[in-house]
């Protein structure tokens, strides 16, 4: 089996609808759904504020490369383009770690690096990802790390700006809870 830590965000347009739209995609795949939430932006690039939520997915047969392409094909469908790094996007879909029958894939290509190199640093994926699964843990160059002490280990201003949102029609799965 195969499963996927997939970050999903958006902040130009109606960004609720772009992340439905993956959620959509994905299906009775979908083991797991955070909360939406609001986040500052992240990185260098001044802009509004993105809605942000983590999918976990699982299905056999499936290889970090189709999760990739799986992710560039919600975004061509939401006409994502990519004119500033870290700017803004009617979404973004980032692969935060893949995991087959239970090990962790480790790949440094620069198409698809895994687990995904700066998710440790961000609060708008480890927020999400604990709201969604209590006992995320990740892969580290320094070993295992549980998302639960990522978040604690934040700085507190980065943390704050992280807000749940209760959004019509987008309901919480836990891991587990299915
Ligand atoms: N784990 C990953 N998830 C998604 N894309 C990745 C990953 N590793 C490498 N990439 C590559 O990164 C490229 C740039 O992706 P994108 O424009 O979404 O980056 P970004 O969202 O601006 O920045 P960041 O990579 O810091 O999230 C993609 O073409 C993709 O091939
Ligand atoms: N809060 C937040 N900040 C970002 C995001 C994102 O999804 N959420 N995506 C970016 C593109 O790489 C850059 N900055």
């Amino acid at each position: 089996m195969s499963r996927a830590v997939l970050s999903i965000g958006a902040n130009m347009g109606d960004t609720v609808a772009a992340l439905r739209a993956v959620r959509d995609h994905f299906g009775d795949r979908v083991v797991a759904a955070s909360a939406v939430h609001a986040t500052p932006p992240w990185g260098p690039v001044a802009q509004d504020d993105f809605d942000n939520a983590v999918l976990v997915v699982e299905a056999p047969e499936t290889s970090p490369r189709d999760w990739l392409e799986e992710g560039f094909a919600c975004e061509r469908a939401a006409d994502r383009t990519r004119e500033v790094r870290w700017g803004p996007r009617t979404l973004d879909v980032d692969v935060v770690s893949v995991s087959v029958d239970g090990s962790v894939v480790v790949d440094d290509d620069p198409d698809l690096t895994l687990p995904h190199p700066r998710a440790h640093l961000r609060a708008f994926v480890l927020i999400p990802w604990l709201d969604a699964d209590p006992d995320a843990v990740l892969w580290t160059p320094t070993g295992e790390q549980a998302v639960a002490d990522l978040v604690e280990g934040l700085p507190a201003d980065e943390r704050v700006g992280v807000r749940r949102r209760d959004v019509e029609g987008w309901t919480v799965v836990r891991e587990g809870d299915r």
